[in-house]
């Protein structure tokens, strides 16, 4: 039948990796009505209780509600997300001080990873031609023939034959060691010296027990922690700090005198028996970026995710920039009318200046984050930003508004962001230069033409000041 001939003709398409991307990209490729077989090496987490060792919650922002609009899943991940409507900077002294992330219907949301997740994993098992292989790790595929081989859990190998591969298996892919076999594949990785820790943060009398449509963010320069908001009302609290000061805390009371000094106004909210709970329960993760290029092999494989561009967490961009690159080669594919040969190069060429761009940018956040933001900088950097946007809206446009509530590419707010920059330091320039100016003309203009003492007359009253010192 018509039917059977066009699922003949439409390539496999192999998914490896069930993670965020590879479970929404198995909606995208399954929607243009690809045979889609996802290959994951973790067990079906819908089944499983908790998903250990990666952040409990993200925040979903502008590019992958675009992404997830595209397959319908909006709505739904929406519902169970909560909206934060700003930042709420926690001073060491206990102060807060909210400050809005733009108008009044720009906001992102916190959402669960594991909730996510398994939504993404139904939504993909919903289409009919699609399949879910859980327990099966990658070893190894090979670029003329497609062959793939899957380690199961008994430990068996097992081989498939695959006319096309979307390398979502994250920042320590399996399908990427093909890539780095091959001549002219430029790789590079940067474990950052900081690691992180989550701390929850439970209920209080059985609500939130911060306001819950905020970001909350305790900038202490090396120092930082950030929480956000989940539908049980509890926080996940990140801690961030260099590894060799997590060492440095291996007693309660070095503990709790590190959060005295910090975070105090953060430990009757942690609770103290929860919080030492928590922060000795598992070791502080690391955090890698990772930046590669070309992002596909012939018209064989592309590497789509973390797999392709790992990225720091300061910007919360790596999984919207994920969920943008499964848009993104959407788009492509409807350009070359699904012709790979064409679209993969076309996909490299567009989306790694965009994706390496965030990975700089992300890196540059955490650089400014660690060196100077403490409380006080971040607010003034932020009403900065704000003040210049509302007097001159079109022109000055803060970078984190381009990036977190736009889809300009991130390369082009990247230089959109420092022409602004240029931009206001030559204002600045000018001010400075124009007060200057015009204080100096005011100070010669009004000061008296005929001095009211002559040189002579000051001398000889300090004179007598000096004699009558003696
Ligand atoms: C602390 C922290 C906070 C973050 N906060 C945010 C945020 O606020 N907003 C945001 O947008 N992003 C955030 N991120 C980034 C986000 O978590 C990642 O960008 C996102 O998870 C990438 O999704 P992925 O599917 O590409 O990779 P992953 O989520 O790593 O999924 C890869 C999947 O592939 C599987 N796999 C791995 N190897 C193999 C193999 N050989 N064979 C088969 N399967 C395999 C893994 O089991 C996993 O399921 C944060 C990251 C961290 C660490
Ligand atoms: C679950 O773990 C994590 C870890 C880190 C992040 C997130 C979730 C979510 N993150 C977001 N960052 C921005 C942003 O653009 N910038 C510049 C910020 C960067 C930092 Cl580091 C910060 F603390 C606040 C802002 C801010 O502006 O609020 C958003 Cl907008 S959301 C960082």
């Amino acid at each position: 039948s018509s039917e059977k001939n066009k699922s003949a003709t439409k390539k496999k398409v192999v998914v490896v990796g069930g993670g965020l991307v590879g479970s929404l990209n198995a909606c995208f490729f399954a929607k243009r009505g690809f045979e889609v077989a996802v290959f994951e090496s973790r067990e079906d987490i819908r089944c499983a209780k908790t998903v250990k060792g990666r952040s409990i919650n993200l925040a979903l922002s502008h590019r992958g509600r675009q992404a997830l609009k595209h397959v319908g899943m909006e709505d739904k991940i929406i519902s169970k997300s909560i909206p934060m409507h700003a930042r709420m900077i926690h001073r060491v002294n206990g102060k807060r001080s909210p400050i809005p992330y733009g108008k009044k219907g720009q906001y992102i949301l916190s959402v669960g990873r594991a909730n996510l997740n398994k939504e993404l994993l139904t939504a993909a098992e919903a289409y009919p031609n699609t399949q879910l292989n859980f327990n099966h790790r990658l070893l190894d595929w090979s670029p003329e023939t497609g062959t793939m081989t899957f380690l199961g859990t008994d430990g068996t190998e097992k081989e498939i034959q695959a006319d096309f591969i979307v390398g979502c298996d994250g920042a320590f892919s399996a399908t990427r060691k093909q890539f780095l076999r091959r001549s002219r594949f430029n790789y590079s990785q940067t474990y950052i010296p900081h690691g992180y820790l989550e701390l929850t943060m439970p209920p209080r009398n059985g609500d939130f027990a911060m306001e819950p449509n905020f970001l909350h963010i305790w900038p202490r320069n090396t120092f930082m922690m950030i929480a956000l908001p989940n539908l049980d009302k509890t926080f996940t609290c990140t801690l961030f700090m260099p590894f060799e000061e997590f060492e440095k805390i291996t007693t309660d009371d070095e503990l709790m005198n590190f959060f005295q000094k910090y975070f105090p106004d953060s430990i009757p909210l942690l609770g103290v028996d929860a919080l030492k709970r928590d922060f000795f329960r598992l070791p502080a993760q690391a955090m890698v970026s990772v930046k590669c290029s070309p992002y596909h092999l012939n018209d064989k494989c592309v590497l789509m995710g973390d797999a392709a561009h790992a990225v720091v967490p300061f910007y919360g961009q790596g999984m919207n920039a994920g969920f943008e690159d499964c848009l993104v080669l959407d788009e492509i594919l409807d350009q070359f009318n699904e012709d790979f040969s064409a679209a993969l190069p076309e996909y490299t060429r567009v989306r790694v200046p965009d994706d390496h761009a965030i990975a700089d940018l992300a890196m540059y956040n955490y650089v400014e984050m660690r060196a100077h933001v403490n409380s006080k900088y971040f607010l003034f950097r932020k009403y900065l930003e704000n003040a210049l946007h509302f007097i001159m809206p079109r022109t000055i446009t803060p970078l984190y508004t381009m990036v977190t509530f736009t889809r300009t590419r991130y390369h082009e707010a990247v230089i959109r962001w420092q022409w602004q920059n240029k931009v206001i330091n030559q204002g600045l320039l000018i001010l400075g230069t124009v007060s200057t100016v015009g204080l100096t003309y005011l100070l010669i203009r009004y000061i008296p033409k005929k001095p009211s003492i002559t040189v002579e007359q000051l001398w000889s009253k300090v004179l007598t000041l000096k004699w009558f010192q003696k």
